[in-house]
């Protein structure tokens, strides 16, 4: 993934150093954008080893509309775990918003169910896409997330906001919006879960999957991180791996972990990175 690693040299070199709300610190640069074509590979980094269970397990996750962390727990994930209340919840976070967005008569709208209606119906449409930054359910920022959640508030505002779907051709093509990237960690999460989505949305909608891009707002490295984006930008990509759905499930709702099977993922070992809270 070179784009990745360009962005990666890129805040490094011209960032600025700024403070942040974890009081972490971090280097900075506004508004990146990068793109990969999927017929190229499924765009999991080869620079460090990425736990894809956790990924496609927080994608099945969200697509439940679940907010609370048991799930995840159940299914070895922990990456929720310092946001969520003792009973593991997350306030009305992604899963809601894409699944069940409020409405003002006390109903919901599932804006996943509404994406692949016009994947279906109207892939030519330039308004196929969902969006989590629901501002009645943002946190204040001065609270703790736990105390937001008891609030009804969400732990932390959306980071990856806006999902927007554009066919051509028959293949089909993202678009993610990320207002605040954490490039070490938060992004190549990101990006493999975009990747992920997408396929699905393909194999739901009889498509061929086009191209990711991601769009980053506030893209920073935090200071902690430095010693390991270094040591990632020493190592040489390997070739990507490719990804194989072993079955059709019913809906978009319907798929399970074991439903993807990676096919030559050989990446350099895991870098350790602490997480910004
Ligand atoms: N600072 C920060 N960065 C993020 O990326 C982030 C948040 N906060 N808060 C909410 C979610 C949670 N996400 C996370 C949280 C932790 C890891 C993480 O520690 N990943 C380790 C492996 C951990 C594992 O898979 O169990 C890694 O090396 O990738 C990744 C994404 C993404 N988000
Ligand atoms: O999917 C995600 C979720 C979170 N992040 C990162 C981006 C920031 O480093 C923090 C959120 O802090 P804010 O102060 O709310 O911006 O989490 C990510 O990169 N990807």
């Amino acid at each position: 993934m070179k784009v990745y690693l360009d962005l990666l040299r890129d805040i490094m070199a011209h960032g600025v150093d700024k403070s942040d709300r974890t009081g972490t610190g971090t280097r900075s640069v506004f508004a990146r954008q990068f793109r990969h074509d999927l017929s190229e590979g499924f765009p999991l980094l080869t620079t460090k080893k990425l736990h894809f269970k956790s990924i496609a397990n927080e994608l099945i996750w969200f697509l439940r509309g679940d907010t609370n962390t048991a799930w995840l727990r159940e299914n070895g994930v922990s990456i929720w775990d310092e946001w969520a209340t003792e009973e593991g919840d997350l306030g009305p976070i992604y899963g809601a918003q894409w699944r069940s967005w409020p409405t003002a008569d006390g109903g919901a709208i599932n804006q996943i169910d509404y994406v692949i209606d016009c994947l279906k119906h109207k892939p030519d449409s330039r308004r196929i896409l969902f969006h989590g930054w629901n501002v009645e359910y943002l946190p204040d920022e001065t609270l703790s997330p736990q105390e937001n959640v008891r609030q009804g508030k969400m732990a932390l505002p959306p980071c990856h906001l806006l999902y927007q779907f554009y066919v051509a051709n028959g293949r089909l093509s993202a678009q993610l919006y990320i207002r605040s990237s954490d490039s070490f960690l938060g992004l190549p999460y990101n990006l493999a879960s975009l990747a992920l989505l997408t396929h699905m949305l393909c194999q739901q909608c009889e498509l061929e999957p086009g191209e990711v891009i991601i769009s980053t707002g506030d893209s920073h490295i935090y200071s902690n991180h430095f010693e390991q984006v270094e040591t990632q930008l020493e190592r040489e990509p390997r070739a990507l791996p490719t990804l194989r759905i072993k079955r059709k499930p019913e809906s978009i709702y319907d798929y399970c972990f074991d439903d993807f099977e990676l096919v030559g993922y050989e990446p350099h070992a895991h870098i350790a990175g602490a997480v910004a809270i």
